[in-house]
């Protein structure tokens, strides 16, 4: 592993992953791939979820596109230096911030979204110009085998590379020394990860889960609310970081809700929801085991029905849900929705802010000042009003955990800021040495209050006369050097530089008043 990764790094250092048209052709390379192989790749992600091809493509390969496309389009932008506001001392100087690729990051993907949990980082490190190794999970293998065949045929395999396994690979990667790691999964294992991390002093970006709350205010279209956290909830099984994990409303709420959502079930997937071919199924027996396990003692409202034999676990809703229960202490993960009854909507923001603080947070109310109150009240890695999920779809906002559910963001232009360092530059002459008196030693009271003057902006009327009279100075000294060298300043501006002008001779003593008015 050691030696991949120093392979990868030895290309780095070589400058060849940070010409913008390189990064722009390796992004286009990938996109053909997408389109290319996207049978391949339907087939290989529909095999590992139990998903139907066109849910595959809806849930995955569509925002890997679009991802690649935003990349594409504002890449040049993203990658150039930004011009940055300079104050009285450096302003005859250039200050601009650069984005400078990491180095070598690794991306460790979870299988719920196999493709896109590992790709859509991948898009952002190869924007910002980096090397990276990517681990898909081992649990959805016929998407890590797919991207293992595919990879090396349309990316630069010096650059880009893919290691698979489970968690001794993993660990042999994690002993490496990378410039950044994003990993997707679960609370455990990030800490696992940063903690590999922290031997090398490598900044992380954890992608993380929780129990993502859904309140549901009296004042709302209950169809429509219904409608929206059925797709949520059930949609991959129930195995979606961002899925609402659980509902909280008025008690008096509960039975129309279970309605609704029962007649939306019936809807979406018909009578016979195992026959559906949009519904999916669970992973592996494990977590089919420990999602059956949180039924125990519960009452079932809807559904319940389970089948070990293919991991099916019907669409399923728990009513008077006890907030001390076995189901209300993990991130389900599945197709069940626990519904808590709270009295009003202060109870159910107390009952956010006395846990972890969540991936996502959904409130549907007719009452925007309602949903706002929410949203300044508690926290959560991300926010949608009357919809579930959808934030998860805007590349313009960054998606990301906080607290318990994550650290750090990605998606669009908060990708590559993930992946790239933002280098401060401040390019200087090497004229003004009397300007940079003022911070030489030794000190004096009158260098303090000049530096005031040019970085607190504490004018006072005698400082004011004595900058108006050196501008003169200035302007006249300007003229003569024009006259003499018949140069003109191609900027038009005049340069402390240039005119060396500024002289604080220790006798000059400007008032050291506190707020610098006092002269
Ligand atoms: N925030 C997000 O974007 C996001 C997305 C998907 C899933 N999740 C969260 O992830 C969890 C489900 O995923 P999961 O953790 O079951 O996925 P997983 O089992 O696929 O594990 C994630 C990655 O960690 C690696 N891994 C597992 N054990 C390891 C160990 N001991 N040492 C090192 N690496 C190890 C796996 O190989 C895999 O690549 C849920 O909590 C879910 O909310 C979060
Ligand atoms: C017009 C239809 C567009 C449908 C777009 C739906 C996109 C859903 C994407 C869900 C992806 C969720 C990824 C979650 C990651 C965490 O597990």
């Amino acid at each position: 592993m050691e030696r991949q990764v120093q392979r990868l790094r030895q290309t780095f250092r070589s400058g060849r992953s940070r010409p913008l048209r390189f990064r722009l052709q390796q992004l286009e390379a990938l996109r053909r791939m997408v389109q290319e192989r996207e049978k391949d790749i339907l087939a290989a992600i529909a095999a590992d979820l139990s998903k139907s091809e066109l849910n595959a493509y809806s849930h995955e390969v569509i925002t890997i596109l679009g991802e690649i496309d935003f990349m594409l389009g504002n890449l040049p932008e993203l990658a150039s230096a930004r011009p940055a506001k300079k104050n009285l001392l450096t302003m005859m100087d250039e200050a601009y911030v650069q984005p400078e690729p990491l180095g070598v990051v690794l991306i460790i993907g979870a299988w719920n979204y196999p493709f896109v949990l590992t790709l859509q980082p991948l898009v952002g490190a190869i924007a910002a110009g980096n090397a990276a190794i990517v681990k898909p999970s081992e649990l959805s293998e016929n998407t890590a085998k797919i991207l293992a065949e595919l990879l090396p045929q349309y990316l630069d395999q010096d650059l880009y590379m893919i290691v698979n396994g489970g968690v001794e690979e993993t660990t042999e990667l994690l002993r490496q020394r990378f410039d950044h790691i994003l990993y997707t999964g679960n609370t455990a294992v990030g800490k696992i990860v940063m903690e590999a991390a922290a031997k090398h002093l490598t900044p992380v970006t954890l992608e993380l889960g929780g129990k993502s709350p859904c309140y549901i205010d009296r004042d709302c279209d209950l169809d429509v609310a219904c409608r929206r956290i059925t797709w949520g909830k059930y949609m991959n099984c129930g195995q979606t970081c961002i899925a609402p994990d659980y509902i909280l409303c008025e008690a008096s709420l509960q039975d129309q809700i279970v309605q609704k959502i029962k007649d939306t079930v019936k809807d979406f997937y018909g009578e016979n929801v195992k026959a559906s071919p949009d519904y999916e199924r669970i992973i592996n027996l494990r977590h089919f085991k420990r999602i059956k396990s949180l039924l125990e003692g519960q009452k079932i409202a809807f559904g319940g029905e389970t089948d070990e034999a293919t991991r099916y676990i019907a669409p399923t809703i728990l009513t008077d849900v006890d907030p001390n229960s076995k189901v209300m202490q993990e991130e389900i993960f599945g197709p069940i929705l626990p519904i808590v009854s709270v009295k009003n909507v202060e109870e159910a923001i107390n009952f956010i802010n006395d846990r972890e603080k969540p991936l996502a947070l959904y409130i549907f109310s007719h009452n925007n000042k309602l949903i706002k109150r929410v949203i300044d009240e508690t926290s959560s890695g991300g926010v949608t009003g009357n919809d579930v999920i959808m934030h998860f779809t805007v590349n313009s906002l960054p998606f990301g955990g906080v607290g318990a559910s994550g650290m750090g963001a990605y998606h669009g232009k908060y990708s590559f800021d993930t992946f790239s360092h933002q280098r401060p530059c401040l390019l200087k002459g090497l004229k003004g040495e009397s300007v940079n008196k003022l911070r030489y030693p030794p000190n004096s009271e009158s260098k303090v209050s000049w530096s005031k003057f040019f970085l607190l902006k504490q004018f006072n009327k005698g400082r004011l006369q004595l900058l108006l009279l050196v501008c003169l100075v200035a302007v006249a000294a300007v003229i003569v050097k024009h006259s003499v060298h018949s140069r003109v300043p191609s900027s038009g501006q005049m340069s402390f530089r240039d005119v060396d002008l500024l002289d604080f001779p220790a006798s000059s003593s400007p008032c050291l008043g506190d707020n610098g008015t006092s002269c």
